[in-house]
Protein backbone atom coordinates (compact mmCIF):
# COMPACT_ATOMS: atom_id res chain seq x y z
CA UNK A 1 0.00 0.00 0.00
CA UNK A 2 1.14 3.52 -1.04
CA UNK A 3 2.24 5.64 2.24
CA UNK A 4 0.07 9.11 1.95
CA UNK A 5 2.83 11.85 2.04
CA UNK A 6 3.13 13.56 5.28
CA UNK A 7 2.15 17.35 5.33
CA UNK A 8 1.35 20.09 7.40
CA UNK A 9 -1.92 22.18 8.55
CA UNK A 10 -2.09 25.65 8.41
CA UNK A 11 -4.46 27.65 9.96
CA UNK A 12 -6.32 31.23 8.70
CA UNK A 13 -7.97 33.24 10.87
CA UNK A 14 -11.35 33.98 9.70
CA UNK A 15 -10.45 37.78 10.19
CA UNK A 16 -7.67 38.22 8.21
CA UNK A 17 -9.79 36.59 5.54
CA UNK A 18 -12.33 39.30 5.57
CA UNK A 19 -9.60 41.68 4.74
CA UNK A 20 -9.40 39.62 1.23
CA UNK A 21 -12.96 39.45 1.06
CA UNK A 22 -13.02 42.04 -2.01
CA UNK A 23 -10.94 40.80 -3.77
CA UNK A 24 -11.92 37.51 -4.20
CA UNK A 25 -14.18 35.71 -6.84
CA UNK A 26 -17.60 35.20 -5.46
CA UNK A 27 -17.84 32.02 -3.03
CA UNK A 28 -21.20 30.94 -5.58
CA UNK A 29 -20.16 32.04 -9.02
CA UNK A 30 -22.55 31.81 -11.58
CA UNK A 31 -22.26 29.86 -15.09
CA UNK A 32 -22.20 32.99 -16.99
CA UNK A 33 -19.22 35.60 -16.54
CA UNK A 34 -19.82 39.70 -17.53
CA UNK A 35 -16.46 39.47 -19.82
CA UNK A 36 -16.75 38.51 -23.85
CA UNK A 37 -15.99 36.35 -24.59
CA UNK A 38 -16.52 34.27 -20.65
CA UNK A 39 -13.38 33.78 -18.95
CA UNK A 40 -12.38 33.35 -15.28
CA UNK A 41 -11.72 35.72 -12.54
CA UNK A 42 -8.30 35.80 -12.21
CA UNK A 43 -6.43 36.43 -9.43
CA UNK A 44 -2.86 37.39 -9.84
CA UNK A 45 -1.32 36.02 -6.19
CA UNK A 46 2.55 35.75 -4.82
CA UNK A 47 5.53 36.73 -2.40
CA UNK A 48 8.25 38.49 -3.42
CA UNK A 49 11.69 40.07 -2.06
CA UNK A 50 11.98 43.99 -1.48
CA UNK A 51 13.77 43.86 -4.71
CA UNK A 52 11.08 42.51 -6.07
CA UNK A 53 12.24 38.54 -6.55
CA UNK A 54 10.54 35.25 -6.81
CA UNK A 55 13.27 33.43 -6.23
CA UNK A 56 17.27 33.50 -5.15
CA UNK A 57 17.99 32.02 -9.38
CA UNK A 58 16.38 30.18 -11.88
CA UNK A 59 15.43 26.61 -10.19
CA UNK A 60 16.09 27.81 -6.83
CA UNK A 61 13.16 26.76 -4.61
CA UNK A 62 12.84 29.90 -2.12
CA UNK A 63 10.82 30.47 0.75
CA UNK A 64 9.68 34.12 0.77
CA UNK A 65 6.45 34.13 3.05
CA UNK A 66 6.34 33.74 6.64
CA UNK A 67 4.21 31.17 8.32
CA UNK A 68 1.11 33.88 8.20
CA UNK A 69 1.47 34.67 4.87
CA UNK A 70 1.86 31.06 3.74
CA UNK A 71 -1.53 29.71 5.43
CA UNK A 72 -2.92 32.62 3.44
CA UNK A 73 -1.81 31.35 0.26
CA UNK A 74 -3.50 28.12 1.53
CA UNK A 75 -6.32 30.01 2.14
CA UNK A 76 -6.69 31.78 -0.99
CA UNK A 77 -5.98 27.97 -3.10
CA UNK A 78 -9.30 26.85 -1.21
CA UNK A 79 -10.99 29.97 -2.69
CA UNK A 80 -10.12 29.34 -6.34
CA UNK A 81 -11.52 26.34 -8.84
CA UNK A 82 -8.10 26.29 -10.37
CA UNK A 83 -4.07 27.29 -9.47
CA UNK A 84 -2.04 27.80 -12.51
CA UNK A 85 2.04 27.87 -13.00
CA UNK A 86 4.18 27.67 -15.89
CA UNK A 87 6.78 24.33 -16.47
CA UNK A 88 9.82 26.93 -15.54
CA UNK A 89 7.87 26.38 -11.77
CA UNK A 90 6.76 23.19 -11.84
CA UNK A 91 11.05 21.91 -12.70
CA UNK A 92 12.32 24.04 -10.32
CA UNK A 93 9.68 23.44 -7.04
CA UNK A 94 8.29 20.44 -7.71
CA UNK A 95 4.74 22.11 -5.85
CA UNK A 96 1.90 19.90 -4.44
CA UNK A 97 -0.46 23.06 -5.59
CA UNK A 98 -2.82 21.74 -2.85
CA UNK A 99 -4.17 23.60 -0.03
CA UNK A 100 -2.82 22.33 3.02
CA UNK A 101 -5.22 24.19 6.03
CA UNK A 102 -7.68 23.88 8.12
CA UNK A 103 -11.09 23.81 7.04
CA UNK A 104 -9.69 22.48 3.39
CA UNK A 105 -12.22 19.26 4.11
CA UNK A 106 -12.68 17.26 1.31
CA UNK A 107 -11.28 17.21 -2.21
CA UNK A 108 -14.09 19.86 -3.50
CA UNK A 109 -12.42 22.30 -1.55
CA UNK A 110 -9.23 21.94 -3.16
CA UNK A 111 -7.78 23.89 -6.43
CA UNK A 112 -7.10 22.34 -9.72
CA UNK A 113 -3.61 22.36 -10.42
CA UNK A 114 -2.48 23.66 -13.86
CA UNK A 115 0.66 23.45 -15.63
CA UNK A 116 1.53 25.74 -18.32
CA UNK A 117 4.15 23.67 -20.09
CA UNK A 118 3.31 24.50 -24.34
CA UNK A 119 6.33 22.76 -25.59
CA UNK A 120 5.87 19.20 -24.08
CA UNK A 121 8.92 19.70 -21.68
CA UNK A 122 7.79 19.00 -18.02
CA UNK A 123 9.51 15.32 -17.12
CA UNK A 124 6.64 14.50 -14.53
CA UNK A 125 7.03 11.18 -12.80
CA UNK A 126 5.20 9.49 -10.25
CA UNK A 127 7.48 10.68 -7.52
CA UNK A 128 5.46 14.39 -8.46
CA UNK A 129 4.32 16.08 -5.23
CA UNK A 130 1.44 17.03 -7.83
CA UNK A 131 0.97 13.69 -8.69
CA UNK A 132 1.69 12.15 -5.14
CA UNK A 133 -0.81 14.35 -3.61
CA UNK A 134 -3.81 13.88 -5.66
CA UNK A 135 -2.80 10.06 -5.28
CA UNK A 136 -3.45 10.32 -2.37
CA UNK A 137 -6.93 11.93 -2.08
CA UNK A 138 -5.14 15.55 -1.11
CA UNK A 139 -5.75 17.46 -4.08
CA UNK A 140 -7.31 17.33 -7.40
CA UNK A 141 -5.22 15.46 -10.47
CA UNK A 142 -3.68 17.91 -12.06
CA UNK A 143 -3.80 19.51 -15.89
CA UNK A 144 -0.56 19.81 -18.32
CA UNK A 145 -1.67 22.54 -20.68
CA UNK A 146 -0.10 21.38 -23.91
CA UNK A 147 0.71 23.24 -27.63
CA UNK A 148 -1.74 22.11 -30.19
CA UNK A 149 0.43 20.05 -32.04
CA UNK A 150 3.06 18.91 -29.01
CA UNK A 151 3.54 15.15 -28.73
CA UNK A 152 4.06 14.33 -24.70
CA UNK A 153 5.84 10.74 -24.37
CA UNK A 154 3.41 8.29 -23.13
CA UNK A 155 5.12 7.31 -20.22
CA UNK A 156 4.64 11.16 -19.25
CA UNK A 157 0.82 10.97 -20.13
CA UNK A 158 0.35 7.71 -18.20
CA UNK A 159 1.75 9.66 -15.33
CA UNK A 160 -0.74 12.35 -16.04
CA UNK A 161 -3.67 10.12 -16.84
CA UNK A 162 -2.62 7.47 -14.00
CA UNK A 163 -3.36 10.14 -11.21
CA UNK A 164 -6.67 10.67 -12.93
CA UNK A 165 -5.43 14.04 -14.30
CA UNK A 166 -5.47 15.17 -18.43
CA UNK A 167 -3.23 17.00 -21.15
CA UNK A 168 -5.65 19.79 -22.56
CA UNK A 169 -4.35 21.62 -25.81
CA UNK A 170 -3.95 24.46 -26.63
CA UNK A 171 -3.23 26.84 -29.66
CA UNK A 172 0.47 28.50 -29.15
CA UNK A 173 0.42 31.93 -31.17
CA UNK A 174 1.40 34.07 -28.28
CA UNK A 175 4.75 35.87 -28.65
CA UNK A 176 7.78 33.31 -27.91
CA UNK A 177 6.49 30.17 -28.30
CA UNK A 178 3.98 30.88 -25.41
CA UNK A 179 0.35 30.56 -24.89
CA UNK A 180 -2.09 34.00 -25.29
CA UNK A 181 -4.05 34.34 -21.83
CA UNK A 182 -7.10 35.01 -23.41
CA UNK A 183 -6.78 31.25 -25.54
CA UNK A 184 -5.58 29.54 -22.10
CA UNK A 185 -8.25 31.09 -20.08
CA UNK A 186 -10.82 30.42 -22.83
CA UNK A 187 -10.42 26.47 -22.63
CA UNK A 188 -10.40 26.48 -18.99
CA UNK A 189 -13.71 28.23 -18.99
CA UNK A 190 -14.66 25.39 -20.80
CA UNK A 191 -13.70 23.03 -18.77
CA UNK A 192 -15.87 24.56 -15.74
CA UNK A 193 -12.90 26.62 -14.00
CA UNK A 194 -14.75 29.77 -12.40
CA UNK A 195 -12.12 31.32 -10.64
CA UNK A 196 -8.03 30.78 -11.41
CA UNK A 197 -5.14 32.01 -9.12
CA UNK A 198 -1.80 32.27 -11.17
CA UNK A 199 1.25 31.52 -8.71
CA UNK A 200 3.99 31.95 -10.82
CA UNK A 201 7.02 31.95 -11.66
CA UNK A 202 8.82 34.92 -13.16
CA UNK A 203 7.97 34.08 -17.17
CA UNK A 204 4.31 33.51 -16.15
CA UNK A 205 3.63 36.78 -13.73
CA UNK A 206 5.87 39.19 -16.16
CA UNK A 207 3.63 38.09 -19.37
CA UNK A 208 0.20 38.42 -17.51
CA UNK A 209 1.70 42.16 -16.53
CA UNK A 210 2.33 42.59 -19.55
CA UNK A 211 -0.30 45.00 -21.79
CA UNK A 212 -1.60 41.97 -23.48
CA UNK A 213 -2.27 39.98 -20.31
CA UNK A 214 -3.02 42.60 -17.68
CA UNK A 215 -6.71 43.15 -19.19
CA UNK A 216 -7.56 39.19 -17.97
CA UNK A 217 -6.15 40.45 -14.55
CA UNK A 218 -9.14 40.99 -11.57
CA UNK A 219 -7.41 41.25 -8.84
CA UNK A 220 -3.51 40.85 -6.94
CA UNK A 221 -2.29 39.35 -3.95
CA UNK A 222 1.37 39.97 -3.14
CA UNK A 223 2.92 39.19 -0.17
CA UNK A 224 6.07 41.19 0.38
CA UNK A 225 8.86 39.49 2.58
CA UNK A 226 11.16 41.94 4.42
CA UNK A 227 14.59 40.61 2.84
CA UNK A 228 16.55 41.80 0.04
CA UNK A 229 17.43 38.17 -2.81
CA UNK A 230 20.14 40.05 -4.39
CA UNK A 231 21.25 40.22 -7.95
CA UNK A 232 20.55 37.52 -10.08
CA UNK A 233 16.81 36.35 -8.90
CA UNK A 234 14.00 35.41 -10.94
CA UNK A 235 12.10 38.92 -10.69
CA UNK A 236 8.64 40.57 -11.32
CA UNK A 237 9.55 43.32 -13.70
CA UNK A 238 7.04 43.75 -16.70
CA UNK A 239 8.30 44.51 -20.28
CA UNK A 240 7.72 48.54 -21.22
CA UNK A 241 6.15 48.99 -24.55
CA UNK A 242 6.22 51.96 -26.53
CA UNK A 243 2.74 53.98 -27.82
CA UNK A 244 2.33 54.54 -31.26
CA UNK A 245 3.46 58.04 -30.73
CA UNK A 246 7.13 56.56 -29.65
CA UNK A 247 6.47 57.49 -25.68
CA UNK A 248 6.48 54.95 -23.14
CA UNK A 249 3.64 53.36 -22.15
CA UNK A 250 1.64 54.61 -18.71
CA UNK A 251 3.28 52.49 -16.15
CA UNK A 252 1.07 49.43 -14.89
CA UNK A 253 -0.40 50.13 -11.50
CA UNK A 254 -3.16 49.05 -8.58
CA UNK A 255 -5.82 50.74 -7.85
CA UNK A 256 -8.21 50.18 -4.70
CA UNK A 257 -5.21 49.28 -2.93
CA UNK A 258 -5.15 47.35 1.03
CA UNK A 259 -2.12 47.01 2.75
CA UNK A 260 -2.25 44.71 5.33
CA UNK A 261 0.26 43.63 7.56
CA UNK A 262 0.45 39.53 8.47
CA UNK A 263 3.14 38.44 10.52
CA UNK A 264 6.72 40.06 9.52
CA UNK A 265 5.14 40.62 5.93
CA UNK A 266 2.63 42.70 4.18
CA UNK A 267 0.26 41.81 2.39
CA UNK A 268 -0.68 43.86 -0.69
CA UNK A 269 -3.98 43.33 -2.29
CA UNK A 270 -5.31 45.60 -5.26
CA UNK A 271 -6.76 45.96 -9.02
CA UNK A 272 -5.04 46.75 -12.16
CA UNK A 273 -5.43 50.68 -12.69
CA UNK A 274 -7.80 50.83 -16.12
N1 LIG B 1 7.76 33.50 -4.70
C1 LIG B 1 6.71 33.01 -5.34
O1 LIG B 1 5.56 33.29 -4.99
C2 LIG B 1 6.92 32.11 -6.49
C3 LIG B 1 8.18 31.79 -6.94
N2 LIG B 1 8.34 31.03 -8.06
C4 LIG B 1 9.70 30.82 -8.57
O2 LIG B 1 9.75 31.22 -9.95
C5 LIG B 1 10.76 30.47 -10.60
C6 LIG B 1 10.24 29.95 -11.92
O3 LIG B 1 9.95 31.03 -12.78
P1 LIG B 1 10.31 30.95 -14.33
O4 LIG B 1 11.60 30.25 -14.51
O5 LIG B 1 10.20 32.32 -14.89
O6 LIG B 1 9.24 29.96 -14.95
P2 LIG B 1 7.63 29.97 -15.05
O7 LIG B 1 7.09 29.14 -13.93
O8 LIG B 1 7.11 31.35 -15.22
O9 LIG B 1 7.41 29.13 -16.40
C7 LIG B 1 7.75 29.71 -17.62
C8 LIG B 1 7.29 28.84 -18.76
O10 LIG B 1 5.87 28.84 -18.83
C9 LIG B 1 5.48 28.64 -20.17
N3 LIG B 1 4.45 29.59 -20.64
C10 LIG B 1 3.41 29.27 -21.42
N4 LIG B 1 2.65 30.30 -21.72
C11 LIG B 1 3.19 31.32 -21.11
C12 LIG B 1 2.84 32.67 -21.06
N5 LIG B 1 1.75 33.18 -21.65
N6 LIG B 1 3.63 33.45 -20.37
C13 LIG B 1 4.74 32.97 -19.74
N7 LIG B 1 5.12 31.69 -19.76
C14 LIG B 1 4.34 30.86 -20.44
C15 LIG B 1 6.72 28.77 -21.02
O11 LIG B 1 7.10 27.48 -21.40
C16 LIG B 1 7.76 29.35 -20.10
O12 LIG B 1 9.05 28.90 -20.40
C17 LIG B 1 11.16 29.34 -9.68
O13 LIG B 1 12.46 29.59 -9.17
C18 LIG B 1 10.11 29.38 -8.58
O14 LIG B 1 10.66 29.01 -7.34
C19 LIG B 1 7.28 30.49 -8.72
C20 LIG B 1 6.01 30.75 -8.29
C21 LIG B 1 5.72 31.61 -7.16
N1 LIG C 1 3.18 32.27 -1.37
C1 LIG C 1 4.39 31.77 -1.63
N2 LIG C 1 5.42 32.10 -0.84
C2 LIG C 1 6.65 31.63 -1.09
O1 LIG C 1 7.65 31.99 -0.27
C3 LIG C 1 6.88 30.78 -2.18
N3 LIG C 1 8.13 30.29 -2.42
C4 LIG C 1 5.76 30.44 -2.97
N4 LIG C 1 5.93 29.62 -4.00
C5 LIG C 1 4.83 29.06 -4.70
O2 LIG C 1 4.27 27.98 -3.99
C6 LIG C 1 4.54 26.77 -4.68
C7 LIG C 1 4.86 25.67 -3.71
O3 LIG C 1 3.65 25.10 -3.39
P1 LIG C 1 3.54 23.83 -2.43
O4 LIG C 1 3.85 24.32 -1.05
O5 LIG C 1 4.53 22.81 -2.88
O6 LIG C 1 2.13 23.37 -2.58
C8 LIG C 1 5.68 27.07 -5.59
O7 LIG C 1 5.75 26.24 -6.69
C9 LIG C 1 5.30 28.48 -6.01
O8 LIG C 1 4.22 28.47 -6.93
N5 LIG C 1 4.55 30.95 -2.69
Amino acid sequence: MAIPPRQETLTFPPSQAALLAPYLPPLSPSSSSSSTPPRPHVTLTYATSLDAALALGPGIRTALSGPASKAMTHYLRTRHDAILVGVGTAVADDPALNARIAGAAGIETQPRPVVLDPRGRWDVRDGARVVAAARAGLGKAVWVVVGAGVEVAAGRRAVVEGCGGRVVRVGVRGDGGRFAWGDVLAVLWEEGVRSLMVEGGGEVINSLLAPSGNGFVDSVIVTVAPTWLGQGGVVVSPPRTVGEDGAPAPPVRLADVQWCPLGEDVVLCGRIQR
